[in-house]
């Protein structure tokens, strides 16, 4: 992530800034940083300043239209991806009404491609950079040409789920998927995962062993589960198999840092 700042900004300026820049991304990105209420798409975000508290209403002033989730089912998706969709889709219905919702269903997480646009915090960032940026894992407009998938998380076994379908575009061996592709799709579910935990994250940390090819086109599965959590550092184990389980493609170990806002004042 890079920030650009005017100078003579103060650091409350920034600060204010940055919140709302991480407001957006709350929204927006399947990575919602800080602890998120995952049925409460676009929340108000409190955070503390060295001056004062102020809540940053996110919604509804911020939108223009709404933005496209791209965790939901489009015309490449063959048919495994729609299938294990629809498998832990239909385990994450909303709780009736009387029923308490203890975490025991899978929760879709909305994705989408932008952040800087909505953030009104990115009007201290160059104006290039706000209307060009594009998340990494969404910035192809063919469907199914990249990286469609969509991420479920297990709130009570804090586990997340991601169904993963490999387009033509990621091949690095002949017929096979790209070993930094398969590297960005665990840093985007573990990373996703380690923001549902605690306050804004970075990856310290990615370790990772390759096992056997992903075909290109393929449809796997990608989980990710809690491996330990020490002060601010989250551990988290990966794993991306076939979609039966049969074969095991990749593992990981990734350890995030819990970040603060300051942090990313620094650079
Ligand atoms: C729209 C959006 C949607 C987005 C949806 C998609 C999600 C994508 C998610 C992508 C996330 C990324 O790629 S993030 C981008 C890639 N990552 C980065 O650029 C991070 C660059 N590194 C850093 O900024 C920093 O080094 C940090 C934040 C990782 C740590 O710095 P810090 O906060 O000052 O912490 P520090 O004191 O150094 O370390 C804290 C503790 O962690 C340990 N520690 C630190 N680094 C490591 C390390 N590499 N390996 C082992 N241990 C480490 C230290 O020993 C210490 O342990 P102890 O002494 O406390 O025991």
């Amino acid at each position: 992530m890079v920030f650009f700042f005017a100078q003579s900004l103060s650091i409350l300026e920034m600060a204010r800034s940055v919140s709302r820049i991480f407001s957006g991304f709350r929204c927006f990105g399947s990575l919602p940083f800080g602890n998120t209420q995952l049925k409460t798409q676009c929340p108000s975000v409190l955070f503390r300043t060295t001056s004062e508290r102020t809540v940053v209403q996110v919604l509804p002033s911020i939108f223009s239209r709404k933005p496209r989730d791209f965790s939901l089912p489009n015309s490449s998706w063959g048919e495994e991806m729609m299938r294990l969709y629809n498998y832990y889709n239909s385990q994450s219905e909303e709780a009736t009404e009387g029923q308490e919702d203890h975490g025991e269903q899978w929760t879709r997480l909305p994705s989408y491609n932008r952040s800087l646009k909505y953030a009104t915090g990115g009007v201290y960032l160059s104006k290039i950079i706000q209307s060009k940026a594009r998340l990494f894992t969404r910035n192809i407009r063919d469907p199914g040409a990249a990286f469609e998938y969509v991420v479920f998380f297990r709130q009570d076994k804090q586990r997340c789920v991601c169904v993963f379908q490999a387009g033509h575009l990621l091949e690095g061996p002949p017929g096979h998927v790209h070993g930094g592709a398969i590297a960005t799709m665990i840093d985007t579910v573990t990373g996703t995962h380690a923001s549902l935990l605690s306050a804004p994250v970075m990856t310290a940390n990615l370790n990772i062993n390759y096992r056997s090819p992903i075909p290109l086109g393929s449809t796997v599965l990608i989980e990710s589960t809690l491996d330990k959590e020490e002060g601010k550092k989250k551990f988290i184990l990966c794993s991306v198999t076939s979609t039966d389980g049969s074969r095991v493609h990749t593992e990981a170990t990734a350890l995030f840092v819990s970040i603060s806002i300051s942090h990313l004042l620094r650079g």
